[in-house]
């Protein structure tokens, strides 16, 4: 089946040709601001976020600001009256419908009926989920994204999104979101996401479901153990060295930079090395493996936004071009896959390490490493889609979250300050430890946030397997009738499926009924001395990386990597939005990218001056208080010094 939602996107640096991406909604936080643009399939688009580089007469930057916040005040209004006008509404059909429809031509006053109908709706046995029908498409210079979160705020938490002949149910409700994904995650599986992966993924770890993702998890989660993740660590500092000498280069030069394709390099060389103790190297070479990298991921993207399966035309493989550029890139990766899978065997078989629970062989702790001493199996094509699938999963969420992390921050130059007034405190020059991780609260918290504001992905896609209710609203797995009704294809019909349900984690995170100034990228929201917010501890309103037995197994790696790299980069530069740099656009396949990318300028940070300490003999209190805080300053210096030898 085509798949008409886009999941996936590659950096636009890295892209080739025009993406048909879905467009998001439209604000963001309250100090940038955003014009919408038309793009490609249903009329999806892009929305702009006119980025401000603090380098312009504030008159004129606030007055395009404002211009900008009325216009899309004003497109809101009509949308919202036009979602009000029951425009999208899809008029409910049986006997009551027609009796009010009826009532109504006769005269009987709308609120009256309003409070009638209200009642036996309640008194209806099933109740029925509110409905959305696709006129959205017809909405011009609309994204998509922005209809989707307006229904929202006029349907609530569940409704049913019908456009042409699909049918989806949107979910932004955390306790239907828990229950989906928690409390009957079993009725549920990745269905869309599933078929357009299996030719990159196969039965890896993402798309996976029952028995299979059962054994494989369990076999996969023990290599991310507390002694991986420490030597991670220092991965990710050397990883961002490299890339801060690349910066220290361009400072130098004067030039400005990309940040959304260097941060994509970063962090394809971090997870190369990570999964299977492969050097991409791809901050410093252009090597074949890297575009192939690209070209798979590109084509994931372009299949998730396809009207039509065109790879499942047998000829077209053979006869078009892309497709066998496709074949061409998945052979290469798989042979160099063959090829380490091969070179680690040897080394398990030559080491004397007994297999145990933190088992992990310093020079190469990648987790292939750790499944091959475990007995996986090397001949496995489920070890290659679980490799795979690591590859890409760790490869561009990583990537999106420090993009959108640095646009964020060109904003807000007060929360820079305070970032890189921890990380003085707490790392001076050095490179980070696993301890350093703890102490890094607000520098986490500024990821926690741009994760709120930029979740990766934005939606969560499942399909329904069983009957189920959601909220209070009973859903049923299709029935053949059911599909010829909802018209999906001839498959469909021999093989009869659940709903397909999105869970928009952009809804979730934005929503103002559950959010204080929702929009605004605040990471003094969460507290210092609180908890590190995951999906329990928020109560299923936050959803950075999933929940219940499908949730991310990378995600203690994925926040120490950003952290680690945010903390590095900002203590050695500053950054800013280049002049003329093109506005940021938003697009999103599995995570939301730039669609021009992040063009920043990057300059060396001075560091304040110590402010030398006079000693008052007269003050012991003071004089020993000054002494601790020269000592601090004198243990930096040493640090310093150390650092980077
Ligand atoms: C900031 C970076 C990351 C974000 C935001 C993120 C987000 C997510 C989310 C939301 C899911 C749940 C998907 C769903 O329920 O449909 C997920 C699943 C997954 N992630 Fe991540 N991820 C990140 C990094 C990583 C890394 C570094 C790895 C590998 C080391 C990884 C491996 C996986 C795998 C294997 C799954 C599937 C788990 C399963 O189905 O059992 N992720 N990720």
């Amino acid at each position: 089946m085509a798949a008409q939602f886009p999941l996936l996107r590659v950096p636009p640096s890295l892209s080739t040709k025009p993406l048909y991406v879905s467009s998001l909604k439209p604000t963001t936080p309250s100090s940038s601001s955003c014009t919408i643009r038309q793009r490609g399939l249903y009329g999806l688009c892009t929305i702009t976020c006119a980025s401000s580089n603090g380098r312009e007469p504030d008159s004129v930057e606030e007055g395009v600001k404002s211009v900008e916040q009325l216009l899309e005040e004003k497109r809101r209004a009509e949308l919202s009256a036009r979602i009000a006008s029951g425009e999208f509404t899809v008029e409910q059909s049986g006997f009551p419908a027609v009796v009010k429809k009826t009532l109504l031509k006769l005269g009987v006053p709308s609120a009256i009926l309003e409070i009638l109908f209200r009642w036996i709706d309640i008194h209806e046995e099933c109740p029925k989920i509110p409905e959305a029908k696709g006129a959205i498409s017809a909405i011009r210079n609309e994204a998509f994204f922005i209809p989707l979160y307006e229904l929202y705020l006029t349907y609530g938490g569940i409704f049913r999104l019908n456009f042409g002949p699909k049918s989806f149910l949107i979910v932004s409700d955390p306790s239907i979101s828990k229950h989906i994904l928690r409390d009957n995650s079993k009725a549920y599986s990745k269905g869309i996401l599933a078929e357009i992966l299996e030719f990159v993924m196969g039965k890896g770890l993402i798309p996976a479901d029952g028995e299979i993702w059962r054994v494989r998890r369990r076999a996969i989660v023990p290599a991310l153990h507390r002694k991986y993740v420490a030597a991670m660590i220092n991965l990710f500092g050397q990883a961002t060295d490299r890339l801060c000498k690349k910066l220290d280069a361009a400072a130098s030069d004067g030039e400005d930079v990309e940040m959304e394709s260097l941060f994509s390099r970063l962090t394809l060389d971090i997870i190369g090395k990570a999964v299977f103790n492969y050097d991409f190297d791809s901050l410093t070479n252009d090597t074949g493996i890297v575009e192939a990298v690209y070209t798979v991921l590109r084509e994931a993207e372009d299949r998730s936004v396809a009207l039509i399966p065109f790879w499942e035309i047998p000829i077209w493989k053979d006869i078009s071009p892309q497709q066998k550029k496709v074949s061409a890139a998945l052979k290469l990766i798989n042979n160099i896959l063959d090829d380490l899978i091969a070179i680690c065997k040897r080394m398990v078989d030559e080491e004397e390490l007994q297999f145990h629970e933190e088992y992990m062989n310093e020079q190469d702790p990648s987790i292939l490493h750790f499944l091959l001493a475990s007995g996986d199996d090397v001949s496995s094509k489920q070890l290659r889609d679980d490799l795979m699938t690591m590859l890409i999963a760790g490869h561009e969420t990583s990537a999106a979250v420090l993009t959108w992390t640095f646009y964020l921050l060109s904003k807000e130059p007060t929360v820079v300050s305070k970032i890189q007034e921890e990380v003085d405190a707490v790392l001076g020059d050095r490179f980070p430890t696993i301890e350093d991780m703890k102490k890094l609260k607000y520098a986490t918290r500024v990821i926690n946030e741009s994760l709120r504001l930029y979740p990766q992905p934005p939606v969560l896609i499942r399909r329904s397997l069983e009957d189920d209710v959601l909220g209070k609203y009973p859903i049923k797995s299709t029935s053949k009738m059911e599909s010829v009704r909802i018209g999906v294809g001839s498959t469909d019909l021999l093989n009869p499926r659940g709903e397909d349900i999105f869970i928009s984690v952009w809804n979730l995170h934005r929503s103002p009924m559950l959010w204080d100034d929702a929009d605004e990228f605040k990471p003094e929201r969460w507290p210092l001395d609180g908890p590190n917010p995951n999906e329990t501890n928020q109560n299923f309103r936050y959803l950075p990386f999933g929940g219940g037995p499908r949730k991310c197994l990378g995600d203690m790696f994925a926040s120490y990597e950003t952290v680690v790299a945010l903390a590095m980069l900002v203590r050695r530069f500053n950054f800013q939005m280049a002049l003329g740099a093109p506005p940021v656009e938003m697009t999103t396949g599995a995570t939301i990218h730039t669609t021009k990318g992040l063009k920043m300028t990057v300059t060396r940070r001075v560091k304040p001056p110590v402010v030398p300490i006079l000693e008052t003999p007269t003050m012991n209190m003071e004089a020993s208080a000054s002494l601790s805080q020269g000592d601090t300053l004198l243990d930096q210096k040493s640090e310093a010094s150390s650092a980077h030898s």
